[in-house]
């Protein structure tokens, strides 16, 4: 029961953000993954243990949590080839023992490999080809089964590791940004394994690698003298920076102590208070540094009254539990003293602990009631989170696209949220124009319904500026036609524009904006241009008797949102106006009927 416990655990996380929840593949607690035969999985001759799991192609969105599909201890092949799975690999895939095959080519992984991948010795067949993974290849050249490594079109860095290449039979590690001389590859393979990494030299590129700088002369003893002095001179200094750091340590400790009464609110406090026992250290935990620990980080928290008694430690200690994990951060459910909050940990954003600080504190002043208030903050260096209130009714994308999405959303309510939606965008964009603070991730997980079911528009401007290309070409494909765009800030507000006409066009056609073999802004204009106009909208909003003509002239205003010239697109506040006189025309509508 654990394994098929933990299995569901995995195929959740994988699925994560998927555009159904219901498909999970027969993956149930209810049944048995060898017996009921969950799809995808292979097991044992005597169907007790699982062998297999393949799911190539099965646009799963989520993350890969090794430690789960690892339960399944006697796992030999783990194949999730093409699809969209984001995150990293993590150190935990070594608990899978008795891997012999791990296929992930074609997916969104990023990060550096764990070198824990050292550890699967068993491993005949590693292919991870066409993702965004970074950093060093892990040495692995004491896999000595290894029979295949692919890895090519990643983005990994460092000289090529030493590997048993005469029994390698498949290698390679094109188009990445390796370095340095390739090692002897004993003739095994041609130079289409290494092209594409201009750092790249030695047999067999055409490129000759430069001559190794020549061996540092033979040290005479008078030298050695005086190094040995240099060595002690170290040595004491060393000691001496010990003893201050433990003797800053004790002070601090001994404040900590005589300090004890609960941080008022409303006010920055500095993360070196922080006590850390590993027991309660939730999982978003910040790392602890060097920085950290000198008093330069920040909490700060903002007023609202449900922040009166949060404290950065209790927020740390808190049980937490990971709701989303997505290529910006991670989002973790948080209970403190019996209020629910969301914390994101944002990741991959390079900006200074003092800029985030002014623009969350610039966001803050920013008050509308369909924007979801931020409830704290945290600024060091290394670590930038926000905290929010948890909204237990969840996102538009839930209601939208769950089962029961349509019955919860009629045509009068789907308008108001457009209607509340893009004043409040309106609103941010005006105030936040000169700050060059766009929303920068508008889309319908992001929109969040509050207590009385009204949409607010959360974690606005938690994205650099300028989003990197693969992010433009998700969200906008105006921008994907010319890759060499800058994304400056006006295009980011542009973008916002693009991204609220997406939403406005799932609230239209109850669709959500990719699934397999389609996208949603494509495959409305096809149907539009085929005079098919009625076909796009949602069928619930039809049998429920939804004005067409108020309904088209919502879809042209998501039309001009998403024109692929973003010049010719609308202003928030000039969408937020139509929007609203389409609002009128139905409420009076309605008053005439009644
Ligand atoms: N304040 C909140 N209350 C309830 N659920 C939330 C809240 N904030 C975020 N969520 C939900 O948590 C999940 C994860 O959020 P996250 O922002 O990581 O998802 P995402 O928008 O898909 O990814 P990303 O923002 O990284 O592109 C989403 O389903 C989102 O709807």
């Amino acid at each position: 029961l654990e394994v098929r416990r933990a299995l569901v655990k995995f195929m959740n996380k994988i699925s994560l953000g998927n555009i159904s929840k219901e498909v999970n593949f027969g993956w149930d607690l209810s049944s048995d993954p060898c017996t009921n035969k969950w799809e995808g999985i292979t097991c044992d001759s005597r169907n007790q243990h699982v062998k297999n799991i393949v799911l190539d192609q099965k646009n799963l969105t989520g993350i890969l949590d090794a430690s789960f599909v690892c339960e399944a201890t006697s796992l030999a092949v783990l194949s999730l080839n093409e699809n969209e799975i984001v995150g990293t690999l993590p150190q935990e895939i070594s608990n899978c023992r008795r891997l012999t095959h791990l296929y992930l080519r074609g997916n969104k992984l990023s990060s550096n490999l764990p070198s824990s991948l050292s550890r699967l010795s068993n491993l005949k067949r590693f292919v991870i080809s066409g993702n965004a993974f970074s950093g060093q290849i892990p040495d692995m050249s004491r896999i000595s089964g290894l029979i295949t490594l692919l890895a090519e079109r990643n983005q990994l860095t460092g000289q090529i590791p030493e590997f048993d290449f005469s029994n390698l039979v498949e290698f390679n590690v094109s188009y990445n940004n390796l370095t340095g001389p390739i090692p002897d590859v004993k003739g095994q393979f041609s130079s289409s394994s290494f092209s594409g990494n201009p750092g790249l030299c030695g047999v067999p590129l055409p490129s000759i690698c430069p001559p190794s700088p020549p061996p540092p002369p033979h040290p005479v003893a008078k030298e050695k003298k005086v190094s040995y002095f240099i060595y002690l001179g170290y040595a004491i200094l060393g000691l001496i920076i010990i003893l201050l750091l433990v003797w800053k340590l004790f002070k601090c400790i001994r404040k900590k102590k005589s300090n004890s009464t609960p941080m008022d609110h409303n006010k920055t406090i500095s993360s070196s208070g922080v006590t850390k026992t590993p027991k309660n250290r939730s999982e978003y935990s910040i790392t602890s540094s060097p920085e950290n620990s000198m008093l330069s980080a920040s909490f700060e928290i903002l007023s609202s009254p449900l922040a009166n008694k949060l404290r950065f430690e209790d927020l740390l200690r808190a049980p937490a539990e990971l709701i989303g994990k997505g290529k910006h951060g991670s989002v973790y459910k948080v209970n403190v003293d019996g209020v629910t909050l969301v914390v994101k940990r944002i990741s991959g954003w390079n900006i200074s602990k003092d800029d985030f600080k002014k623009r969350m504190q610039r966001i803050h002043r920013m008050k509308h009631p369909h924007v979801l208030p931020l409830v704290a903050f945290y600024s060091s260096k290394q670590e930038k989170l926000t905290v929010y209130k948890y909204q237990q009714n969840g996102s538009l994308f839930k209601h939208l696209h769950s089962s029961q999405g349509s019955q919860v959303f009629d045509w009068a309510s789907r308008l108001a949220i457009a209607s509340s939606l893009s004043e409040a965008l309106a609103f941010m964009h005006e105030g936040l124009q000169n700050d060059d603070i766009p929303h920068g991730n508008m889309k319908s997980t992001n929109i969040l319904l509050n207590d009385d079911m009204e949409a607010c528009i959360g974690e606005y401007g938690l994205m650099p500026n300028n989003q990197d290309q693969s992010f433009v070409a998700q969200s906008d494909h105006s921008m994907r036609e010319d890759d060499s765009v800058a994304i400056t800030a006006r295009n980011a507000f542009n973008m916002d524009i693009y991204s609220f006409g997406v939403i406005l066009l799932e609230l239209l056609t109850g669709k959500p904006v990719q699934a397999s073999g389609y996208d949603l802004s494509r495959w409305v204009n096809s149907v539009v241009r085929a005079e098919w106009t009625g076909e796009v909208f949602d069928k619930s909003l039809i049998t429920d008797g939804a004005n067409e003509e108020r309904m088209i002239n919502l879809l042209h205003v998501a039309f001009k949102c998403i024109n692929t010239s973003p010049d010719a697109r609308p202003n928030m506040k000039e969408v937020a106006f139509i929007i609203n006189s389409i609002k009128e025309d139905e409420e009076k509508s309605v008053s005439a009927f009644s």
